[in-house]
């Protein structure tokens, strides 16, 4: 044991830390001026969850998206889910199936009154998924003692989503229910027009003009990139859980694929790297000499977003662009519309085999419209048997993890990625998750807002195609957002605007952890 006269003395003035010390030091470079522009308010590596890098979206905020989908679309949308499930409840007769059925729908309603209640957000329930632990341990580090309004938008909104499946996850009969499916059928049918518009022009292979010079060959490559990208961007306006108040008119406005309009729109097009994306792609930095690059999506929607994606994947593999397409999708129903391996098999199959259903569904349609669809789908099937197409499913994508984690929470998915020639990220959800769904100033170049994702030693090249439809705004001229404000209040929320955004990301460094 120490003697008490050795023990320090933490009082006494001699353990103070000096007032100040002065170095005599003068042979230092002089001081210079000018740094900070663009940095971060914080150093990435205090960014956590509960703290992006510009303060983040919160429910309470009531000027904001986020309070209007927290207090009302939310509470909305799992009404619906509810009256759907009550549907489904309907047509079942068998007494195990239906009380277990029944139980599903107490756990919805409890949710129900949690949101309602604005509760604290309580741990998952392990119902055997491989994402539980990632979500209980960010619930546990970063947000114990939050609720459904004070925590982040982004992550309440998606914890919602995951109680929703948790809602059935734990029942017999019901695990893999998608309340959303019903919805996500319509949709496709709702966007006939469009659909064979699409289907009529595509179905036959792509083929250059006869006799075209090798520049004429590249530059009617790139006029079709230049619109086919397009397309797959604006097929995002589509989206479910905002169509609640549209009429078939407006929808079909949203949809239309003629030339002319697609002009018109590129003007909406506020931030846009699509030609830079086109130098990249066309250019031997994409995919190797002999063979074309690999493209992933990060998917969004189901119904006609994913049909629009596909048709542009298809695209992109007959111009000899890309030899491999990597869709990715959810393990299970998340957001309204989200793609799950359901969803992608079912539009496929509908293409190749519902001739009855999609006669029922498109009365319209013609013998050639629907031979066109058949044509597509038995195409992209034979991707698929091909691996040119392969639909994947990580558990990242299903936790309430932003991008600026991606890395460091599923390391196995970061390899993967930046071994793609380019990453597309669809719609506004994703757009949200790559920029952490914070107030980054309009300005802020994509690069700098989406963080560790473009900064990062081996990091894909990055697109992100979204048409604006919440608060977030990166990449887009000084000035513009704050006179759209002034112009047109709503116009965050609209699905009006978008933005094609380019991180051109570090690829082939080695990756470090
Ligand atoms: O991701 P998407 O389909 O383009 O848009 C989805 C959306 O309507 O719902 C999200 C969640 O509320 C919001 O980010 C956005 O407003």
């Amino acid at each position: 044991m120490a003697e008490a006269s050795t023990i320090v003395d933490r009082t006494h003035p001699s353990a103070q830390a000096p007032k100040k010390t002065t170095l005599q030091l003068a042979n230092l470079p002089p001081k210079q001026q000018g740094f900070g522009a663009q940095l971060y308010p914080r150093t990435p590596s205090r960014v956590d969850p509960n703290n992006p890098p510009w303060p983040a979206y919160r429910g309470y905020h009531e000027y904001s998206f986020a309070h209007a989908t927290m207090g009302v679309r939310l509470p909305t949308i799992l009404g619906k889910a509810i009256d759907d499930v009550v549907k489904t409840l309907n047509d079942e007769y068998e007494e195990e199936r239906v009380v277990d059925l029944t139980e599903c729908i107490s756990r919805m309603e409890d949710l129900m009154d949690d949101l309602q209640g604005n509760s604290k957000l309580r741990p998952i329930i392990d119902d055997g998924e491989g994402d539980i632990p990632l979500w209980n341990k960010e619930i546990a580090r970063y947000f114990r003692g939050k609720d459904f309004m004070n925590a982040p938008w982004l992550f309440a909104e998606a914890y919602k989503y995951r109680r929703m499946h948790e809602c059935f996850s734990l029942s017999k009969y019901w695990k893999s229910y998608d309340v959303f499916f019903r919805q996500k059928c319509e949709t496709f049918s709702r966007s006939g027009d469009a659909v064979f518009e699409l289907s009529t022009r595509f179905a036959e292979p792509f083929r250059q003009a006869d006799g075209a010079t090798v520049a004429e060959q590249l530059e009617a490559k790139r006029l079709m990139f230049h619109e086919l990208t397009q397309i797959c961007l604006w097929g995002n306006s589509t989206d479910l859980s905002l169509l609640i108040n549209m009429t078939e008119e407006d929808i079909k406005k949203l949809q239309s694929t003629g030339g002319d309009h697609l002009a018109a729109t590129e003007q909406n097009i506020l931030g846009n790297d699509l030609a830079k994306i086109w130098e990249y792609v066309s250019s031997d930095r994409f995919g190797t000499k002999e063979k074309g690059g690999r493209l992933d999506f990060v998917l969004d929607n189901a119904g006609f977003e994913l049909y629009c994606d596909c048709v542009y994947a298809d695209w992109l593999i007959q111009s000899g662009l890309c030899s491999q397409i990597r869709f990715h999708g959810k393990r299970f129903a998340w957001f309204v519309s989200d793609v799950t391996r359901q969803d992608f098999d079912w539009l496929l199959n509908s293409m190749v085999y519902g001739h009855r259903y999609l006669r029922a569904v498109f009365p319209n349609a013609s013998d050639s419209d629907l031979a066109s669809l058949k044509k597509l789908g038995l195409r992209w099937k034979e991707y698929v048997k091909k691996g040119q197409w392969v639909y994947e499913q990580h558990s990242f994508w299903i936790t309430g993890y932003t991008y600026w984690q991606l890395r460091d929470e599923a390391p196995d998915l970061f390899i993967h990625l930046a071994d793609s020639d380019l990453v597309v990220f669809k719609g506004d959800l994703n757009h949200r998750k790559l920029t952490m769904d914070c107030h980054v100033p309009s300005e802020t170049p994509f690069p700098v807002a989406i963080g560790p994702l473009a900064t990062e030693p081996g990091t894909p090249p990055i697109v992100s195609l979204r048409t604006v439809k919440s608060d977030v705004v990166c990449g887009i001229p000084a000035g513009k957002a704050d006179q759209l404000d002034k112009d047109e209040p709503g116009w965050k929320i609209s699905g009006k605007y978008a933005v094609v955004l380019l991180s051109e990301g570090r690829k082939g460094e080695p990756i470090q952890f």
